[in-house]
């Protein structure tokens, strides 16, 4: 057993509580947890669908490969298993990075919002078999945000009973949507709608895209994948340009709205619920791409800072593992404490989501605006929290923390997007603002909107920690597990008011003194945390599979693996 190895066996020797007990309160009960792990069996134990190290790869291989296991799954994995595309045992299938998120997580669901019952009976039993594979095209070259501005059109046709759909300029022309690129043969299109000149707003249109054969695109369809990004290299974000392109008038997406043969527009739901779909995806997404992101990071950067022995606390002794400095821990551990409010803040804006769904089935729409606010803060703050934690967290491991061999750098590129899609974060905020605080004139607004995102982030954090809190008091649990949850909130909140101690002292709500003690206080709780410092992470229950780090691995072998990866760098197959 290698010294980094037996350092890290001594550590679980000294955590004091059930690290199984926690795990099961994460994951909302030991049932849960007996599922997640079944799932994660049969994708680890199947050659074709397990997660590989991508670090090495190129883009278009890690395209191929996404798209390979994804198809494998589907096709092979779940029925040889039992499980439908909707079984529970999936929900945990989409930790396991693969291409078609887009086409599962929300051209799916948003047939489900938009379609009238015929429409869903339609499309939806071929979606799920992958018959058809369908991208949401929203977004625009020229608009993302503001949605009143989309430029592509669906213009009526009385005549022959269509809709002519066109881009009618290149900034109009669909651009960003996930599995567009190569992968999509059809797009639930959003786009004004026209009867006789008069603009009805954005609507969504099922439009095919490509040829169910051959795969090649349609006649007035130009279509291609946007190129390299940051991240998200399994999906082909594409670009999709339609020029004058006609669909049948029951291709609009008619629950909320329809348009008669004679071309009269009859509405049956406030014209808001067009935007049903972000909030859903804002109220989901969370959990599966920034806060488990963070938690995954926490676990490389906890596992491999008790391992990585660096420089003496004192001049003679012996090296010491870097968690040991005080630095070390206000970099880590506040991110672990973040990792488990964040995720029960995001299950309980799940679950009001849940309800208002249950309230919009009784034609309720009351609480949508609430809804839309709190989704809207709570996708802005907890994104944002989380890559910017998740750098943090890989600035503390170093050089290896910089290398793909870590696995946190393809871990950031991928959260850090959710900052941007479903939403841009300060338009989030300033959304969350209008709906807490109301809308003042548009130039008393904009003068005060650097304050306002400031104190939309401050109500969010309130919400995250309040919710954490109640959640602990009723939780049912050992007093070991309890009194480390109870450090985790006070952890986090401490660690978010001293990051903010200006506002609290120009307000007068905190004195000098109280600063201090705040400060010295959140000092206090890392040196009561560090010990149970690899429990926490051991919790999250990451296997080394999902993990693909050379630091974070359960038995702590760094080096090994460090030494074992890089020989299979591309550049190493020729000595010279
Ligand atoms: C489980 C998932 C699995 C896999 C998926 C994995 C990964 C996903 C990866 C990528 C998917 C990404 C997809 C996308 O990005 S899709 C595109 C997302 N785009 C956006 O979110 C656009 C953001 N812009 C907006 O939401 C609006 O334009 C904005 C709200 C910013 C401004 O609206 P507008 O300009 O129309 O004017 P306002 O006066 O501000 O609003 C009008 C009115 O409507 C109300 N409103 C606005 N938005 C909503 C909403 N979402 N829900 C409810 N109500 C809303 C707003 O409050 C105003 O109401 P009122 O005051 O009563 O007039
Ligand atoms: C990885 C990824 C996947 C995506 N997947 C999809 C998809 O599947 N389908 C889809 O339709 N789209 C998708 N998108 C697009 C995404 O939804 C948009 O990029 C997002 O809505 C932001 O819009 P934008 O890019 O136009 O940014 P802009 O709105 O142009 O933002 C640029 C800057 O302007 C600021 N700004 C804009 N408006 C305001 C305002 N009113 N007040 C104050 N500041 C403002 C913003 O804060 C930002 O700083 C994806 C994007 C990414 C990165």
């Amino acid at each position: 057993m290698s010294r980094e190895s037996r350092l890290l066996e001594k550590e679980r020797g000294q955590v004091n509580f059930n690290v199984e007990e926690l795990t099961n309160i994460y994951d909302g009960g030991a049932e849960e947890t007996k599922l997640r792990r079944k799932v994660a069996d049969v994708i680890q134990n199947d050659p074709e669908v397990r997660c590989k190290d991508i670090g090495m790869m190129t883009r278009e291989e890690r395209y191929i490969d996404g798209v390979r296991r994804c198809v494998y799954l589907y096709k092979v994995l779940l029925p040889r298993e039992g499980w439908t595309p909707v079984s529970k045992e999936v929900s945990h299938i989409l930790r396991f990075c693969m291409s078609f998120g887009v086409h599962a997580g929300v051209f799916i669901p948003c047939l489900l919002s938009f379609g009238s019952d015929e429409q869903i009976a339609k499309w939806l039993p071929l979606a799920m078999q992958f018959q058809i594979i369908g991208t949401y095209a929203q977004t625009e070259m020229g608009h993302g945000t503001f949605l009143r501005g989309l430029q592509t059109t669906a213009t009526y046709d009385k005549k022959n009973k269509e809709f002519v759909i066109n881009c009618p300029e290149i900034s109009a022309m669909k651009w960003w949507p996930g599995d567009l690129g190569k992968s999509a043969n059809h797009a639930l299109l959003m786009a004004q709608l026209v009867i006789d000149g008069k603009k009805y707003g954005m609507h969504p249109f099922m439009v095919q895209i490509r040829d169910l054969t051959t795969h090649m695109p349609l006649p007035g369809i130009t279509v291609g994948d946007i190129g390299n990004k940051v991240g998200f290299e399994t999906t082909d974000n594409g670009f999709l340009h339609l020029n004058q392109v006609r669909i049948p008038r029951e291709n609009l997406l008619c629950k909320n709205a329809e348009v008669k043969p004679n071309g009269t527009y009859l509405t049956k739901a406030s014209d808001k619920m067009v935007y049903g779909s972000m909030v859903r995806l804002r109220a989901i997404i969370l959990e599966s791409e920034a806060v488990s992101a963070l938690g995954k990071a926490c676990t490389i950067a906890v596992r491999y800072s008790l391992v990585r022995c660096q420089g003496e606390l004192e001049p003679g002794k012996p090296e010491v593992s870097v968690m040991e400095y005080m630095t070390q821990q206000k970099k880590l551990l506040p991110y672990v404490a973040m990792t488990y409010v964040t995720h029960f803040a995001c299950l309980k804006l799940s679950n009001q989501y849940n309800a208002f769904t249950r309230e919009m089935d009784n034609n309720d729409i009351s609480g949508l605006p609430e809804l839309h606010a709190l989704s809207a803060g709570m996708k802005a703050v907890v994104s944002e929290q989380c890559s910017d934690g998740i750098e943090i967290l890989r600035k503390s491991c170093g050089g290896h923390g910089y290398s793909n061999a870590s696995g946190i750098p393809i871990i950031w590129s991928s959260a850090v997007a959710c900052c941007t899609y479903e939403g841009e974060n300060t338009v989030m905020l300033l959304q969350c603002a209008r709906l807490v605080h109301g809308m003042a004139s548009y130039n008393a607004w904009n003068q005060s909107s650097v304050e306002l995102v400031n104190v939309v982030k401050a109500h969010i954090t309130q919400f995250i920690v309040t919710t954490f809190a109640s959640g602990i008091t009723e939780l049912e649990c050992t007093k070991p597990v309890k009194n480390v949850l109870q450090q985790l909130c006070a952890l986090y909140a401490l660690s978010c008011i001293n990051a903010s101690t200006g506002d609290f002292l120009k307000v007068g709500y905190l004195s000098p003194r109280q600063c201090d003690l705040a400060h010295e206080a959140e000092l206090e709780l890392l040196s009561c945390i560090r010990p149970n410092a690899v429990g926490l992470v051991d919790a999250f229950d990451f296997s080394d599979d999902l993990l693909q780090s050379c630091l974070g691995a359960y038995d702590g072998n760094v080096y090994e693996r460090l030494f074992a990866w890089a020989k299979k760098s591309p550049l190493n197959k020729t000595e010279v």
